[in-house]
């Protein structure tokens, strides 16, 4: 990828984007360049900015552009960030002719449309679904399950680094659980100081389980392992299962690097596992439908019917966990999405056919959006949204 400037790096990313996941495509970019940390958290800006804006920028660039489709897409991409940069204030002198230079070397006959259409941008009533830059059948459904769209506004809002500490920190920031902190400056070797970037309603899904020094845990679906690192900082005795064995593989290194103990198994887990624990935590794959704001570029990609395919997937997933989870221990299912399917939906349906399992209240320190058998916690302040449901195994014979 060649990239002279920010503006030019960002809108070779967002040329990227358009097939992969913008988190790591911007690491491994960034990764690679020797710039200051302005210009890298610039072309952080431009790219999270466009993605989370998207449908709001189309709409503000609308009435200049009759057939924005036909333009070549990396004129469109110049026009959004010189959009994106009009909305969030800069002014003409410095908005305008540097985006009109980063199209001009390869679409000469187009820097004057980019100049004009830059400079004519006007205020434009948007829809709510619009502003919030969000697919309309989404928009319909949170407004029926949750009341209201207001949450949604955090997806577009920037948020801190939160890192879980995996043993004793000074001088960080407290976030909103236990063990998470707010970190300041760059990223760094975070094994190295003993901490791991995660998102404190991640790391909350972890805290559910109550784990204890000693106790045994199973990981279900735990990806390379992030809470697994968690529980076993706290001394208890962890076996992460996933399907890919090449996340797998990295958190091996990590746990490494941490000094912490974690047994990976790999396989896939709709099928029984051989062993059983007190606690297991089904951290289930889902649509991430809380997760708009660190993965923006999600929310143009889903269908409507994505939620209730997930829904049956993380119902076979939890069968496996229910069969693995010893009778009085706990089993917490947890997923980085906020809709009715994939949350109540799957907690009702499991319910109806496991009396043996009762749900047990939640104590939330996080923000609630809405409580039934599990809860919802509100994307806010830089938290991602989640569903939690804790259930106790009561009687494994009933
Ligand atoms: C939400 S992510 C897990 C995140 C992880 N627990 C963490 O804290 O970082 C879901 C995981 O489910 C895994 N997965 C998807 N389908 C699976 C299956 N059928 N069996 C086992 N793992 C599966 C994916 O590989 C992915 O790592």
């Amino acid at each position: 990828m060649r990239a002279l400037d920010p503006r030019a790096l960002a809108l070779a990313l967002l040329l990227e984007v358009e097939g992969g996941g913008v988190q790591q495509l911007l690491d491994r970019a960034l990764d690679r360049v020797a710039w200051p940390e302005r210009d890298k958290a610039y072309v952080t800006h431009l790219v999270y900015g466009a993605l989370r804006r998207l449908r709001l920028l189309d709409h503000l660039l609308a009435p200049h552009l009759p057939r924005p489709e036909k333009l070549p897409p990396l004129v469109r991409w110049a026009l959004r960030l010189g959009a994106l940069e009009w909305l969030l204030g800069k002014p003409d002198h410095a908005r305008v002719s540097p985006w009109v230079e980063a199209v001009k070397g390869r679409y000469p006959r187009l820097a004057g449309l980019v100049n004009a259409v830059l400079r004519r941008l006007a205020p434009r009533e948007a829809p709510e679904c619009v502003r919030l830059s969000l697919p309309d059948w989404l928009c319909e459904r949170w407004r029926g399950f949750f009341g209201s769209l207001d949450f949604a506004e955090g997806f577009n809002e920037p948020a801190p680094l939160f890192v879980t500490a995996l043993r004793k920190v000074e001088g960080l920031r407290p976030g909103p659980v236990p063990d998470s902190f707010v970190f300041e400056g760059p990223k760094t070797d975070f094994s190295a100081l003993g901490l791991q970037p995660q998102n404190p309603a991640s790391l909350f899904a972890a805290q559910l389980l109550e784990a204890q020094r000693g106790e045994k845990v199973l990981d279900l679906c735990g990806g390379a392992g992030l809470k697994a690192f968690y529980w076993a900082s706290q001394g208890a005795e962890v076996v992460s299962y996933d399907l890919n064995p090449k996340r797998q593989e990295a958190g091996r290194r990590t746990a490494e690097k941490l000094g912490l103990k974690v047994a990976y198994r790999t396989q896939d887990l709709t099928l029984p596992i051989p062993e059983r624990a007190k606690k297991v935590l089904l951290d289930a794959p889902c649509t991430g439908t809380g997760t708009f704001r660190a993965h923006p570029e999600r929310r143009y990609r889903l269908a409507p019917e994505d939620p209730a395919r997930m829904a049956e997937l993380q119902r076979r997933l939890l069968e496996t966990a229910a069969s693995a989870t010893e009778e009085g221990g706990v089993l917490v299912y947890a997923v980085c999405s906020l809709t009715e399917e994939e949350g109540e939906g799957v907690a009702r349906s499991f319910l109806a056919g496991h009396p043996e399992f009762r749900p047990e209240p939640i104590a939330c320190p996080l923000p609630v959006l809405r409580e039934g058998l599990g809860v919802y916690v509100a994307p806010e302040g830089g938290l991602d949204g989640f569903y939690y449901l804790r259930l106790r195994k009561v009687d494994s014979r009933a």
